[in-house]
């Protein structure tokens, strides 16, 4: 998927990934990520998606990257706040108190900007990207984390029915990917209801990794 891509889907409004609520399985597992109040949640590729909403109302800081200003922008908008806007290197930095919200290339943020990270939340991240970009996401993220762990969702359905995004990610590809830096414990699977477009069958998968 190229910036574009992504761009076109915003600008058109085509977001039939953006939930209108808190995506339930993050609600019921972020608990074990084991988090102390005020820890600052990591959401990459994070749109313009309600989890974050949902993450300060628990009085977690949450920082995130997004390629699409509109949807940085819708974001803020729906937070009812008003951000300060700098620009950070190719980026740009959305900063309101507990949140910091980077706009531009995932690939172009740096720890060092991104500053201390206790927890990632992946959402509809990894399986945004095509089997290429995969490997070089959970480096750069894991990179950019350090140590921190991870709640990971994921989509798993037959990859033969539908090209992607999103895309099918399985366990044998979680382990494989993830299995050298982490423990690797799936923690719940549930059926999308109705199936993707109402076509055939897929679950999401939750994963932590610590
Ligand atoms: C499938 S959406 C998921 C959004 C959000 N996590 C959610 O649950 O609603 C993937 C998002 O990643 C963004 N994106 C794609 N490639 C990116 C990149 N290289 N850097 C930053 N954001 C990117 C897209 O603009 C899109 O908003």
């Amino acid at each position: 998927m190229d910036r574009d891509f992504w761009h076109r889907k915003w600008a058109s409004n085509e977001i039939g990934f953006h939930e209108g609520a808190a995506n339930p399985l993050m609600v019921a597992h972020v608990g074990r990520l084991e988090l102390a109040p005020g820890s600052r949640v990591f959401v990459p590729l994070c749109g313009k998606s309600l989890d974050v909403h949902w993450l300060l109302a628990q009085g977690y800081r949450v920082a995130g990257v997004e390629l699409s200003q509109l949807a940085v922008d819708q974001l803020f908008a729906d937070l009812g706040v008003t951000p300060e806007v700098s620009v950070a290197a190719e980026l740009l930095h959305y900063r309101a108190p507990h949140i910091d919200i980077f706009v531009g290339d995932l690939f172009a943020l740096s720890a060092s900007m991104l500053g201390e990270v206790d927890a990632v939340y992946d959402r509809a991240a990894l399986v945004a990207l095509p089997e290429a970009m995969r490997a070089r996401y959970v480096v750069h993220v894991g990179a950019l984390a350090a140590r921190a762990p991870q709640l990971l969702i994921c989509y798993q359905y037959d990859q033969a029915l539908m090209a992607g995004p999103p895309f099918s990610v399985g366990n044998d590809e979680v382990r494989q990917r993830y299995g050298h830096a982490y423990a690797v414990t799936l923690l719940d699977k549930a059926e999308v209801a109705g199936g993707f477009k109402g076509r055939f069958a897929a679950c999401e998968a939750v994963w932590l990794l610590t």
